[in-house]
């Protein structure tokens, strides 16, 4: 398959950053920039129904466009408009929104494996993901990169066991407490679902990969090395290898593992992804101190300040730029995503206020 022609990338501000290069301002995007604060997602999202939009690549490319036609000039990437949930349904179960998540059939223990199929065609299964990178690619004319991205698989197994979100993870937990072994074969399952869908996304015009461990954090630091880190490893491992042999790019990785701020420095020393994402409970200097300038850091603004008004925002973006210095590698985020009740002009001041306090001095 001849690999498909895009428009020239007119600003690869991230990109130089994800590699560790000192910038002339931080890049900045927000994670859930296209979502349910615009007021134009919220005019699509009463025509269609979520996981329609998913499958629809034109809806798909439109929406993703939206935060970047609104704040053109002001925000450095675009992130594919999709959702982690998309693997567990590619794995055969079925997933509804309303308004959260929720399985109809969770997996209650380990025999309930066997109902789901044992091979996945994971090109057929998530071929709407790769036609809305690639139309959304061409939409964008090359203004900002495009992100594609997966859960992570410890993530997915915690929603396809307890079947939707969860304050404890009760159930998860009894699956890795009470059966490791059949929780690391789902697990493994997983993990090589999440390393097609990845080499796919970059064949089909991706330009950087994330990875959405939302919830690490959730396992003491022995059970994330037990559980999870195994699986973003041969992630980042495998699918480099894949983009190398297949003669693809190979596209700066992101690992966002919310919460295993514990975890930093062994993940920059030993996971092999380009830039690792923070949370805010993490004080940025400090994760620099951490990472010893061997990954590029990205966050981490805790969300609910862009509840506190412009001066309040314009604060903490002034500490967070000196917290990470001026010494390039740095991706300006939220700590976490955007959420529904922001003021969309908020967010603009946020992300002005990123270019002047992170501009090089
Ligand atoms: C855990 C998780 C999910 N989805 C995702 C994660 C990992 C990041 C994180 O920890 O937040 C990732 C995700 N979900 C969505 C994106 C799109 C790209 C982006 O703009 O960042 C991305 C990257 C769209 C979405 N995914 C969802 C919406 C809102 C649903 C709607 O339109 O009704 C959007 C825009 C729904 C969703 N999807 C999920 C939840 C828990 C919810 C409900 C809560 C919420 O609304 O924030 C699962």
């Amino acid at each position: 398959m001849p690999a498909v022609v895009f428009p020239p990338l007119k600003n690869d501000l991230i990109l130089r950053a994800a590699r560790g290069e000192k910038t002339e301002r931080a890049p900045v995007w927000v994670m859930r920039q296209a979502g349910r604060y615009l007021p134009e997602f919220r005019k699509v999202r009463e025509l269609h129904d979520f996981f329609t939009i998913c499958r629809t690549p034109e809806l798909a490319r439109d929406v993703t466009l939206q935060p970047i036609e609104r704040y053109t000039g002001l925000v450095d990437a675009s992130i594919i408009f999709s959702d982690i949930l998309v693997v567990p349904q590619a794995m055969g179960m079925e997933v509804l929104m309303n308004p959260g998540p929720h399985f109809p059939e969770p997996l209650d223990t380990p025999e309930d494996i066997k109902k789901l199929p044992q091979v996945v065609d994971v090109q057929k299964e998530l071929q709407y993901v790769f036609d809305a990178i690639t139309l959304t690619r061409q939409g964008l004319n090359g203004e900002v990169p495009l992100i594609g991205f997966t859960g992570a698989p410890w993530t997915l197994f915690a929603y396809m066991i307890e079947g939707g979100g969860s304050k404890t993870l009760q159930k998860a937990k009894t699956w890795l407490f009470k059966y490791p072994e059949e929780s690391k074969a789902l697990l493994k399952r997983i993990t090589d679902v999440c390393v097609e869908y990845l080499v796919g996304q970059v064949r089909a015009g991706a330009q950087l990969l994330q990875i959405f461990d939302s919830w690490a954090g959730e396992l003491s630091p022995h059970d994330f090395h037990e559980f999870s880190y195994p699986t973003l490893k041969q992630i980042s491992t495998q699918v480099r290898q894949r983009l190398i042999s297949e003669g693809l790019d190979v596209v700066p990785f992101i690992l966002f593992a919310k919460g295993a701020n514990h975890a930093i420095g062994f993940l920059a020393e030993n996971s092999g992804y380009d830039v690792l994402g923070v949370d805010w409970v993490v004080d940025p200097a400090e994760a620099r101190a951490a990472v010893k300038g061997k990954v590029a850091l990205q966050g981490n603004m805790d969300p609910n300040v862009l509840y506190g008004g412009r001066g309040a925002i314009e604060a903490a973006v002034k500490r967070m730029s000196e917290g990470f210095g001026k010494g390039g590698g740095w991706i300006a985020n939220l700590g976490h995503g955007i959420t529904p009740g922001v003021d969309p002009e908020d967010l603009r001041w946020f992300f002005q206020c990123v270019q002047k306090y992170s501009a090089a001095a």
